[in-house]
């Protein structure tokens, strides 16, 4: 057999490619690479800019030479650094070298001992995963999934009036309206959302067991910690003064959680949704030219939201062994963040891939509120509840003197199947007053929703978490 040409292994950069690529912008190799380069070069800058260790500022023009060198990355320097790298085996010493070679192409070879000075390549890294973390949530992942809650918020507004017999334990229940189900899962994910957009992106910078040694011995007469706050807020990041070698990954856990516990809310509206199209109540279009089954050809199956799923089942997984695993760290450090965060753009891909597939899948359904309201007529029993609690409010209000309510509506209607004639026949027979059995008597399955419809309107209201 002939070998293949090389293939992707992750079905992410292979047939799924298009819907997740935006991350690799910041969470690829070259994403995290790129962003340890602008970290360098922003320490050169600052470094000279402060005159120290008798550098002297540099030119605006060599300034912006130094940081075309980050805005510029590209292919050459992909290659360039894993030409580094096969040589030095280091990854941050790497582009520690790569970054001297174009200090010295800019004629800046007299700044070149400061590049990397007194850093720890965790100085650099950390920095570098917060500045693209942050980056692909802010500019990626939150767009998307906020784009997705608004069409879920629309789908919740178009069907807030529409009555649903509600299941409980799977067993008819009293009913409320789709968009209320729908609304549900809007408030729930705005309320996570909230979260995320609270996380704070923490840096370090503070040398090799975070103790500031070695900045300390070179000149001993700057404020170091005062500076390295100055840097990391510099970045836009929030300072972390207190750490090992390490960043100690808090800030991460928080997200990844956050980002899971958003999932599980989208892997709860998908399999909603799965049940509703399986009810029928929920139609789905058929896409000109598609094939649902290759054997039985009346299928349109719900293919999008079972992706969605298993997507999100994948993401969870590895968000969550994110979190446990990234808060350990042995002593001053060992070296197991740096593999498994390698890993974090696998984890937002899978969420974004589930968030894609929803996206496509809402936009096939439609309600069919027919089916929605056949199955309303059909569950008469479903006033059970409401005859009950009318007679104990009128049994209190001394209007009535019924033993029992409850005992009274179980025996006709547990287990039974009750019709409207035979639900009407027992409300005139009940000893209530004439407002409340008229108000019983022109109750219907389809109008016993309650204040559904309204607490829709609760979605206006911002979430607090
Ligand atoms: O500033 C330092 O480097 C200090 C050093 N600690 C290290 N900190 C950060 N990176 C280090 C460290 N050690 C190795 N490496 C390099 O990390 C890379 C690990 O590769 P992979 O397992 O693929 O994630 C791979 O490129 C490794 O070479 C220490 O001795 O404490």
């Amino acid at each position: 057999m002939t070998p293949l040409p090389p293939q992707p292994l992750s079905p992410l950069d292979g047939r799924y490619r298009a819907a997740v690529s935006d991350l690799g912008e910041q969470l690829s190799e070259a994403g995290l690479n790129r962003a340890r380069v602008q970290v360098e070069v922003e320490w050169l800058v600052f470094l000279t800019d402060r005159s120290l260790f008798g550098s002297s500022p540099l030119s605006d023009e060599q300034k912006a030479a130094l940081r075309a060198v980050v805005t510029d990355f590209g292919q050459e320097a992909i290659d360039a650094l894993a030409r580094e790298e096969a040589v030095t085996r280091h990854d941050v010493k790497a582009v520690e070298y790569y970054v001297r070679a174009q200090l010295s192409r800019l004629g800046l070879d007299s700044i070149a001992e400061l590049t990397h000075f007194a850093c720890t390549s965790e100085d650099v890294n950390n920095l570098s995963y917060a500045l693209t973390v942050r980056a692909a949530v802010a500019d990626t992942w939150l767009p998307r999934i906020r784009t997705l809650i608004d069409t879920l918020e629309q789908r919740a507004l178009d069907y807030r009036d529409t009555p649903m017999l509600a299941l409980t334990h799977g067993q008819p229940a009293t009913p409320t309206t789709m968009g209320k189900e729908l609304a549900v899962f809007v408030h729930r994910l705005r309320r996570v959302l909230a979260r995320i957009d609270r996380v704070e992106y923490l840096g370090k910078f503070s040398g090799a067991t975070g103790t500031f040694a070695a900045h300390q011995v070179a000149d001993p007469g700057q404020d170091w910690p005062a500076l390295s706050e100055e840097f990391v807020t510099g970045l836009g990041l929030v300072w972390n003064p207190l750490t090992t070698q390490i960043e100690s990954h808090d800030w991460q856990a928080e997200l990844y959680q956050a980002v899971n516990h958003a999932g599980r809310i989208l892997h709860n509206l998908c399999t909603d949704v799965w049940t509703y199209i399986s009810m029928g109540y929920f139609t789905q279009t058929p896409v000109k030219g598609a094939t649902g089954s290759s054997t039985m050809p009346h299928k349109i199956n719900p293919i999008r939201f079972e992706n969605a799923e298993a997507n999100l089942e994948l993401a969870g997984a590895l968000l969550e062994s994110l979190a446990q695993t990234l808060v350990t760290s042995r002593l001053q450090r060992d070296l197991t963040d740096s593999t498994t965060q390698r890993n974090i753009g696998v984890a937002f891909g899978h969420s974004l891939l589930a968030i894609d597939n929803i996206q496509r899948g809402l936009a096939e359904i439609n309600l069919n509120e027919a089916k929605l309201a056949a199955d309303l007529d059909s569950n008469w029993e479903v006033l059970a509840e409401a005859i009950q609690t009318v007679v104990r409010a009128e049994v209190t209000a001394g209007r009535s003197q019924i033993k029992d309510p409850y005992a009274l509506l179980k025996e006709l209607t547990r287990g039974n199947r009750v019709d409207h004639a035979q639900l009407l026949a027992f409300v005139e027979g009940l000893d209530i007053g004439a407002a409340a059995k008229e108000r019983l008597a022109a109750l219907t399955p389809a109008t016993y929703t309650g204040l559904a419809s309204g607490l829709v309107d609760y979605l206006k209201t911002p979430p607090t978490a």
